[in-house]
């Protein structure tokens, strides 16, 4: 059995410095991608060139039946993980009376069913190792206080809130802890070129966007040993936003 990390969407962006923090704090590390295997791979290079072991898989977290499949038998073939970082996610953001069904079904397609279609297959494997294990979830600061334009984004991010919570409660006596971390405004591909940033500059205390590696931070220290007794939490990282 070893003792790896499954970091969802870390080809770029949060995924990407999640994975780095975590290879540099001695994990090994199993990487996922949806389109971008170049990326992904680069990615790979970059945590081997660390000393540490890494390796890729590819698919869509909205896709159940590629989840299961894929995680399946890469648990066949390496074991079980020790923890599971739930990252990959989109907007499709839109004020309400203008969203289509399709911002709606995709959104909570990739961010809501994307934390069952990951977590579902990997959970019992997780249970029969016997051993301490981790599940950090990222949410939002939209899913706790909401945002405008994000309708269908807080939502989804809500409701993986409440997933995790339960979950918690789920997998407390078996030493596995399910947290989220909660970023704010993070300087990433993600962001829209549009964003009004200046207005929202002046909402956050901080006044500054934040970094990836600031929100890898948080979820290496929810990976550590040091981590064992928080559970159910999140854990805003939003230079103040709320
Ligand atoms: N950037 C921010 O301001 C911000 C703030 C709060 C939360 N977040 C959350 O952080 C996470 C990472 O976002 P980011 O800013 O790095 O964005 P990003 O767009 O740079 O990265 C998102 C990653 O998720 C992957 N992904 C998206 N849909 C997928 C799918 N259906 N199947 C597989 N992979 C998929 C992408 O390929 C990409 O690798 C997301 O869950 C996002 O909601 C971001
Ligand atoms: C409120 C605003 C700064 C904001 C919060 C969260 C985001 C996210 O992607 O989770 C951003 O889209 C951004 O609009």
């Amino acid at each position: 059995m070893t003792e790896s990390i499954l970091v969802t969407g870390s080809s770029r962006g949060i995924g990407r410095a999640i994975a780095l923090r975590l290879a540099r704090a001695g994990h090994d590390l199993v990487l996922h991608c949806r389109s971008r295997l170049d990326e992904a791979l680069a990615v790979q290079q970059e945590i081997q060139a660390l000393g540490r072991r890494a390796r890729v898989l590819q698919f869509d977290v909205a896709d159940r039946a590629a989840c299961r499949e894929r995680l399946e038998a890469d648990m066949e073939a390496h074991g079980a993980y020790y923890g599971v970082v739930c990252n990959a996610g989109l907007t499709r953001d839109g004020a309400f009376p203008a969203l289509t069904d399709n911002d709606w079904d995709e959104v909570l397609r990739t961010n809501l069913d994307g934390f069952y279609n990951v977590l579902q297959p990997v959970t019992m494997p997780m249970i029969r190792r016997r051993k301490s294990g981790r599940i950090v979830c990222i949410t939002s600061v939209s899913g706790l206080i909401g945002n405008r334009g994000q309708v269908n984004y807080s939502a989804s991010k809500a409701g993986v809130i409440g997933a995790a919570k339960a979950l918690a409660i789920e997998l407390g006596k078996r030493r596995i802890t399910v947290n989220c971390v909660a970023p704010g405004l993070i300087d990433t591909d993600m962001l829209d070129d549009t964003l009004p940033l200046e207005e929202l500059l002046k909402m956050i205390p901080a006044q500054r966007m934040g970094t990836p590696e600031e929100v890898a931070g948080a979820v290496n220290f929810l990976m550590s040993e040091e981590a064992s007794y928080i559970t159910r939490q999140v854990l805003a990282v939003n230079g103040g936003l709320c």
